[in-house]
């Protein structure tokens, strides 16, 4: 493991082992051996990939079942980077002995490199997730989520908030990686397993006129949702500034990078009604540096946000509040590990550099901050709660 995650967590922390994927029927073994395939499958499915591509795909889909960590070509652009995030110290480990967080990042890094998306031929930067990201903003459940923008002005000011937060939260059950594992994203939505939003909403307001980091997940309906929740902030002055992180590359099939801003803004743009006027406003506030998009190589970093570069330290230090969106992201800011789900979340964020919010779906293993009665009811319920995608969290921290 690298130097900086083997940091010794604080000591009033539980030990909680990092999770790997070696288990057999574990979560995690699940995402490497069975989701990774699944998902090779589809992209090969969706591209007329010559078969030099395919084949690199099939290497890839057995060594990553199979096989052990082989490293990146010598000349690739960015192996230093990859070094100094632990490359070295896994070559040659079996992938499901590899911390799960760092094995899946570079299942993706690894991914694009078979597909010449770093290269300088016809492949170059042909993002292989495109066609699924796509669908997913144009299909019905985005235009219903569009749709409903219109009817918001029949809400309290109070209400409507609740309203774009819950919609920004929930729209993280889009994710498209989760539904290449079967996910359930039509299910019934029950209630948060914690929900610190209306101290969110109180931050917001005492801290309005400062500037919001809002780190995306996914494209599609999820981040339409966000861009709608990033006006709200906007045009109520709550933030004088926002910056949208995405990721500089295609990344966990669905995350959003700044193509996928683009695309959706469009799509907002040419909606018609409220939606419309949305895309428009956020549109001018691109144009006037009020909406900052930001795509830092640490983004697709395979570590904890505790890890983090200096410099994305300083801007989440100086944000009045980062609002950490999705599963993936809430993994990193807590650090991949087998807590209790009483560990506080204070305790295991205290390291984050400002105020930090979670708005996250469960859909892996880890979670914190929960009280021991909804835990206990959740275990009694017998479904796989942690990682179905059927409950949610608004967290808050270092206020
Ligand atoms: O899009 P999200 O909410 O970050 O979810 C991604 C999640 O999906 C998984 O990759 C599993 O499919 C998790 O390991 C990961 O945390």
């Amino acid at each position: 493991m690298p130097e900086e995650s083997r940091r010794a967590v604080p000591t009033a922390l539980p030990d909680a082992d990092v999770i790997t994927s070696d288990a057999p029927g574990s979560f995690p073994r699940s995402v490497m051996c069975e989701r990774h395939p699944a998902l090779i499958r589809r992209v090969i499915e969706a591209f007329p990939y010559p078969s030099e591509l395919r084949a690199r795909l099939y290497a890839l889909r057995e060594e990553a079942t199979e096989g052990v960590i082989t490293p990146l070509d010598e000349d690739a652009h960015d192996r230093d980077a990859w070094l100094e995030w632990g490359l070295a110290e896994y070559v040659g480990t079996p992938w499901t002995r590899a911390p799960f967080l760092w094995a899946e990042s570079y299942f993706y890094r690894r991914l694009l490199g078979a597909l010449d998306y770093f290269g300088t031929g016809p492949w170059q930067g042909v993002d292989p997730f495109a066609p699924f990201k796509r669908a997913e903003l144009t299909g019905a459940e985005a235009a219903a989520e569009v749709g409903a923008l219109d009817s918001l002005t029949e809400l309290t000011p109070r209400d409507r908030d609740r309203a774009l937060l819950l919609s920004s939260l929930w729209g993280n059950r889009a994710d498209l990686g989760f539904q290449v594992g079967g996910g359930d994203t039509s299910a019934a939505v029950p209630d948060l397993v914690c929900d610190d939003s209306a101290d969110l909403w109180e931050l917001l307001e005492a801290r309005a006129g400062g500037r919001v980091c809002l780190v995306a997940d996914n494209a599609g309906r999820e981040l339409l949702s966000d861009l709608v929740l990033i006006d709200t902030l906007l045009a109520s002055d709550r933030a004088r500034e926002v910056v949208l992180h995405v990721k500089p590359g295609p990344y966990y099939v669905s995350d959003a990078t700044t193509a996928d801003v683009l695309d959706g803004l469009r799509h907002l743009c040419a909606a018609g009604g409220a939606a419309e006027r949305t895309g428009t406003r956020l549109w001018r506030a691109m144009v006037h540096g009020r909406l900052r998009v930001r795509a830092h190589p640490f983004s697709c970093a395979p570590l904890p946000y505790r890890d983090m570069p200096a410099d994305l330290a300083e801007e989440f230090a100086s944000a009045s509040v980062t609002l950490m969106k999705g599963d993936l992201n809430y993994r990193r800011l807590v650090g991949d590990r087998h807590w209790p789900a009483t560990t506080p979340f204070a305790a295991v964020t205290a390291y984050f550099p400002g105020t930090v919010a979670a708005l996250r779906t469960l859909k892996s293993d880890v979670v914190t901050g929960l009280d021991r009665a909804v835990v206990d009811g959740l275990e009694a319920g017998g479904k796989a709660w942690r990682t179905s995608g059927t409950h949610a969290l608004v967290q808050l921290a270092g206020a």
